[in-house]
């Protein structure tokens, strides 16, 4: 029977990605989890179930999301569906028994639960409607087979990107791979000679034979040793290689990414990537060298029983089936119990940080005890799970010693049988039981390989996603190193949103920005405004329309070159947790004048005098032991000190005083005269030196002109305007 579709989510928030790529599949339809992914608008914290039902619609399945008691489930409602389990993970029912529920879920894969062990998931017992849960139906429309989707993502990508590593080291592996052959043939001549020491040597009473044949023994068990110290002293000089060149290969690449990726995936899934590369490099460094070892081994040793006695060759198979497929069956019962294990340890760091992180608001609130209390309630849930775990290993261990010990007692019995029965000799008898010794090691070795298969599996395929996922600017795109003579900058029937399925943030954006002037840009909370300097910084890309520099297209123009060409000044910025000095000068070159400069155009060097190290002061975490205006104009100086032809400033002065502010202000008109600065402010005092001022609303500019025009006109700036006039007034 055809096995139910499964797929594993990539990223911690994809579980209601990955079961519409399951459901889909059930219906004849393979997506990508990208394909999927475009048409959503999943974000770090993930779909909830409104959005997860918006894009199957946009897949073309019709979705219905309801809540309901257990026996509805069991009687009325069509599967496959989607359940909401543990209120923070999707997974899919697919079969409903009498005593089962079967469930397809994109992190752990098929699993089936009893119904007490599914309602344990499924219901919101933490709710007040604890006899329902929530799930969302799905049903296939026309729309669904007609959507097309696109090409399957090539798997082999990571694959080859690690063969590719392997590539310099094929000398290396190939002594590899023969030095294990060659070990386990001198290995199979042990059981040969123990036989004919007491076959022939003893019942000849030969001493020198059996001292010949002892000496041969030590001298081949002594050749082992060296052999498996060069087979492991090969492995750590290729995987110690690898693992630098192919983590640093991820790093270049990471830094190559555009921020939108950045953006829609939590710090840890990004950090899973580096894990990923480890665990594939040790994947194919111990688990798929030591897989081919324990197979030449079974195929030696097994071969030499076959020749003694084909019998307890299939003994000894069929004891070491039974074997594997109970290490396996407890494996997924591990599986099951690890998810939990795993989200109770999330929530137990997460009241570590908290506490650590909000210790003022926890103090200032009276919350001791409310903190305390939620905390023991997760060590009580992860103490039952611990003993658990450990009776389920208990169980394992003892099963499988079990099962060893039984095969062994019945393969013994088979053995001295036929010993008395005259069809082995006694030497065959004892080469016999280290024939069965050398086998018994690589079963334990086959389980441990499938498990780490299916954990390399699936970092194999994100580590594929991520390197799919193409660079912020590709080589081939660039035509243009330098800046153009004419730098003005020119923004052509703009649109921008950051998801697929959002509205346009920026709607219809036409917007020169001459050369050398200071242009402003005003608007409500929330119209624009940030995102149209993330597109003028090109952190973004325009979803459609044009940016020029000058007539250069900027999609042309090395992205490095730009970068190089601009100070940033971001809302909110936080500072390296580096010293003062080298948060300023970056990677650029020191000069201790152009340094003091910046910080006294900033009103900052009596500041940072008055610290005990003086500009080599360690910043603390986020710039931690600066005010937050200190802070500001701290990241003003860095962009002082760059003195960078275009200045991007998005409320760099909110959090200065107003004497602060207009020194800074009007610093900064000094030594920015004559190049291009955009700047972004919320108190219009600060924007009225402006040249030109950009009034958004709702994604769109609503005026352009200088301050006086605007004001005349009676129209969005002047409300603006007014409004701010009569709030000072009233303070
Ligand atoms: N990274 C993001 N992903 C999705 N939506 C975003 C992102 N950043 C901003 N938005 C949305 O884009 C819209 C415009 O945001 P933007 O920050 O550009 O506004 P703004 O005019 O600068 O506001 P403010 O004055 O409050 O800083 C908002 O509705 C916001 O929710």
């Amino acid at each position: 029977m055809k096995k139910f579709p499964n797929y594993r989510q990539l990223d911690s928030k994809d579980c209601g990605l990955a079961c519409l790529q399951i459901v889909s599949k059930f219906y004849g339809k393979f997506f990508s989890i990208q394909d999927i992914r475009d048409l959503s608008s999943v974000s770090k914290e993930g779909l909830s179930l409104y959005e997860l039902g918006l894009t199957a619609e946009r897949l073309g399945l019709k979705s219905l999301p309801v809540k309901v008691e257990f026996e509805k489930l069991i009687d009325n409602i069509p599967l496959p569906c989607v359940a909401h389990w543990r209120n923070n993970h999707y997974v899919v029912i697919y079969k409903i028994t009498t005593k089962s529920v079967f469930i397809s879920d994109p992190r752990l894969g098929r699993i089936r639960y009893s119904h007490r062990e599914f309602l344990e998931g499924w219901l919101n017992y933490e709710k007040d409607d604890a006899k329902k849960g929530i799930l969302l139906l799905l049903e296939p429309t026309d729309k669904f087979n007609e959507i097309k989707p696109s090409s399957n993502p090539t798997n082999v990508y990571a694959f080859n990107y690690f063969l590719s590593h392997l590539e310099p080291y094929k000398t290396q592996v190939f002594q590899l791979l023969a030095t294990m052959f060659i070990l386990t043939l001198v290995q199979s001549a042990i059981p040969f000679i123990t036989q004919s020491i007491v076959d022939t040597g003893i019942a000849s009473k030969d001493y020198s034979f059996i001292s010949m044949l002892l000496i041969a023994n030590i001298v081949l068990i002594v050749s082992i040793s060296i052999g498996s110290w060069i087979r492991q002293s090969i492995n750590i000089h290729i995987s110690s290689r690898i693992k630098v060149s192919i983590l640093s290969n991820f790093i270049i690449k990471l830094l190559k990414l555009p921020v939108s990726y950045f953006e829609n995936k939590s710090s840890g899934d990004i950090f899973q990537r580096a894990l990923d590369y480890d665990r594939m490099e040790s994947f194919i460094m111990n688990s798929a060298f030591n897989i081919i070892l324990a197979i030449l081994n079974i195929l030696v040793f097994g071969t030499i029983l076959f020749i003694y006695k084909p019998t307890l060759l299939f003994v000894f198979l069929f004891s070491g089936i039974i074997y594997v497929g109970w290490d396996l069956f407890f494996w997924n019962i591990r599986k099951k119990l690890d998810m939990n294990y795993f989200s109770l340890k999330a929530k137990n760091n997460n009241h570590w940080m908290e506490l650590l992180t909000h210790i003022q608001e926890i103090k200032n609130n009276n919350y001791e005890q409310g903190k305390r209390w939620s905390w023991e309630k997760v060590q009580v849930k992860l103490y039952y799970l611990g003993i658990r775990f450990l009776k389920i290993n208990q169980i394992d261990t003892l099963g499988a010693n079990l099962i060893n010990t039984i095969s062994d007692v019945i393969l013994t019995f088979i053995s001295v049988y036929y010993v008395i029965e005259g069809e082995i000799t006694l030497g065959t008898l004892i080469a016999i039981q280290y024939i069965l010794g050398q086998l018994r090691s690589p079963l334990s070795e086959i389980t441990a390989f499938i498990s780490s298969y299916q954990m390399a599996y699936i970092s194999f395929i994100r580590i594929n996603d991520s390197s799919n996922t193409p660079d912020e600017q590709m080589d081939e795109n660039v035509t243009s190193r330098d800046l153009p003579k004419n730098k003005t900058l020119i923004l052509k029937d703009v649109f921008f949103k950051y998801n697929n399925s959002s509205n346009y943030i920026l709607n219809n954006i036409s917007l020169t920005i001459p050369e050398g002037k200071i242009t402003a840009i005003v608007g409500a909370s929330g119209s624009g405004k940030t995102t149209l300097l993330k597109i003028l910084t090109r952190l973004y890309s325009p979803v459609s329309g044009h940016f020029y520099i000058g007539n250069i297209n900027m999609n042309a123009l090395d992205i490095s070159e730009w970068r190089k060409n601009i100070g940033v000044v971001n809302q909110g910025a936080e500072a390296f947790k580096e010293s003062i000095k080298d948060n300023i000068v970056l990677s650029g070159e020191y000069d201790q004048n152009k340094l003091y400069n910046a910080l006294r155009q900033v009103n900052l060097l009596n500041d940072i005098n008055a610290l005990p190290s003086g500009i080599n002061s360690m910043m603390g975490e986020n710039g931690r032991g600066l005010s937050e205006g200190q802070k500001q104009r701290l990241m003003i100086a860095r962009a002082l000190y760059k003195d960078p032809q275009f200045l991007f400033l998005d409320e760099a002065t909110n959090s200065l005083d107003s004497i602060n502010e207009n020194i800074i202000v009007n610093n900064l008109n000094t030594s920015f005269e004559g190049k291009t600065v955009v700047l972004i402010a919320h108190r219009l005092a600060t924007i009225r030196k402006a040249d030109n001022i950009v009034v958004m609303n709702e994604g769109q500019i609503v005026e352009i002109g200088g301050e006086e025009q605007l004001l005349n006109k009676k129209g969005y700036y002047y409300e603006l305007f007014k409004n701010q006039m009569t709030l000072e007034s009233y303070e």
